[in-house]
């Protein structure tokens, strides 16, 4: 059928077509759909879908058709054999057939039982209903009878199916010709004047754009951004935080974490096995400072009185926090002490169960304040104005514990779209132990404070899952879609 679309007009000329599935039984239905819809689209034809029910037989039907039903099949068997068949050689003689057979037989009144044998139960043989019945279905798709489609399909006799076909009448523009429809004037027809007579091809202005392919930004690089430029405008310097693999010095000893903080576990932190262990810091009296603060005290301080180990202490780790970052930064800052303020938006490392919001690798956002005669006053302001600029207007603070900071505050932010408080950081000022084992000087204070990257992130976004944002299950078009951003939209 080379020509359906004006096959379809042609019969259209003689009266409706009442099922296209019975004008063209032998054309998929998806051409007819596609030779519909463009004489359609010309508003020369009109058409409606049919739906229609029909039914497929299963290969045991198709074996019944062929063989006649289980039940029939036995009856023959028990004729055959003149004085009947013995029970317990049903299943010998028909296979698995047999025990189905034997239960139909008798429900249909067909065979009796006879001591510890089956004989026949009717003096005429009767007609072979089921095979008969999926015969019909097999010719016609269906059934008259209801009740024994029901009844086959429980046998598992036969399955359901759909047809999709359509009813099909004549449009507003109907005509037996399908004009052409051009697309451009052409300089021919300009000459010979067939433009005056041509149909043109309307514009479609509903018609997309084909989507040009293009890079996009990651929203955790946008929100990062965003953070950026907030520390910028309030001073800050950005720290360099190249280096994921530090030793268990910078990561804890120099925090004032002990050794055996559970922080420092396996089950928490990923340690390296080649190599194994950093060199020695150079800064030897540091070295030596922070042998001493832990093991037995100094710059005031009792310390924890445990044998400090060197060796633990050289142990290589993947960073579990940027504080390790801000740890080096201040060390230096001591060779040259006086008021600064230090930010870092890196990845950091911890064995964690991955789940709908934990990762095991993620971003931290750090902050650090170093001045003379900070209080913790000027870091509860600090905070106040920092996240302002994101746009968080109702800030919490709630004593918490730190190995490294005294006082310490966990930050809680009110979420107006969730109608609670959620916990959006972590802060403190750092502890003598740790500054002044640096060098730095008595009375140059510093606040610290972090918080994740992707928290935020998710919450302006309004994801629930972390797996969203990184990994392999990311939804690019989620990623490539999403509006650049402003921070302060959504965290209010
Ligand atoms: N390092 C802390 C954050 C923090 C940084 C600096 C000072 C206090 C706290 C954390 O990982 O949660």
């Amino acid at each position: 059928m080379s020509d359906l679309p004006h096959t379809i007009l042609n019969i259209l000329n003689n009266g409706p077509i009442a099922d296209t599935a019975v004008t063209f039984p032998d054309v998929d239905t998806n051409t007819i759909q596609g030779a519909l819809s463009s004489l359609a689209s010309r508003s020369m034809v009109v058409f409606k879908p049919i739906e229609q029910e029909f039914w497929t037989l299963t290969v045991e039907a198709e074996e019944i058709i062929e063989k006649g039903s289980h039940e029939y099949r036995l009856l023959e068997e028990i004729t055959k054999s003149l004085d009947g068949l013995k029970l317990a050689d049903v299943s010998k003689v028909l296979g698995e057939a047999g025990k189905l057979g034997q239960l139909r037989a008798f429900k249909n009144g067909w065979v009796k039982k006879d001591g510890d044998k089956l004989v026949s139960n009717v003096s005429v043989t009767p007609d072979d209903i089921t095979a008969k019945d999926l015969k019909t279905i097999y010719d016609t798709g269906t059934l008259a009878d209801a009740k024994e489609l029901t009844e086959l399909r429980k046998r598992k006799l036969i399955n359901k199916g759909k047809k999709l076909s359509y009813s099909v009448d004549k449009g507003p523009e109907y005509a037996l010709e399908i004009k052409r429809l051009e697309t451009d004037v052409t300089p021919e027809m300009i000459q010979s004047g067939s433009w005056k007579s041509a149909t043109f091809k309307p514009y479609n202005f509903d018609a997309e754009g084909a989507p040009t392919p293009s890079g996009a930004l990651h929203p955790l690089n946008k929100v990062r951004e965003e953070f950026r430029q907030i520390f910028f405008a309030m001073g800050f310097t950005e720290m360099a935080t190249n280096q994921y693999v530090e030793s268990g010095f910078w990561n804890f000893d120099t925090l004032f974490v002990p050794q055996q903080h559970p922080a420092r576990d396996l089950q928490d932190t990923f340690y390296i096995k080649d190599p194994i262990e950093a060199d020695e810091p150079e800064d030897k009296v540091y070295w030596e400072n922070i042998h001493k603060v832990h093991e037995e005290g100094a710059f005031g301080s009792i310390g924890y009185r445990y044998p400090w180990s060197a060796k633990e202490s050289l142990r290589l780790v993947l960073r579990t926090h940027t504080t390790a970052v801000s740890a080096r930064v201040l060390h230096k800052l001591a060779q040259d002490p006086k008021p600064a303020r230090f930010f870092s938006i890196d990845r950091v490392f911890r064995n964690e169960a991955v789940d709908a919001t934990h990762l095991a690798e993620f971003h931290q956002i750090e902050g650090v304040i170093a001045d003379y005669g900070l209080t913790l006053g000027d870091l509860i302001g600090f905070m106040d104005r920092f996240f302002k600029r994101m746009g968080v207007n109702k800030l919490r603070f709630k004593p918490a514990y730190n190995p490294y900071t005294e006082p310490s505050m966990e930050i809680f932010a009110w979420h107006a779209g969730l109608n609670k408080w959620i916990e959006i950081g972590n802060s403190g000022m750092f502890r003598p132990e740790m500054l002044e084992s640096m060098g730095l000087p008595k009375g140059l204070r510093v606040h610290g404070f972090g918080l994740s990257l992707e928290r935020p992130t998710m919450i302006k976004y309004k994801l629930t899952n972390i797996r969203d944002l990184v990994g392999h299950k990311v939804n690019l078009d989620f990623i490539e879609s999403n509006p650049a951003v402003r921070l302060d939209e959504d965290l209010v």
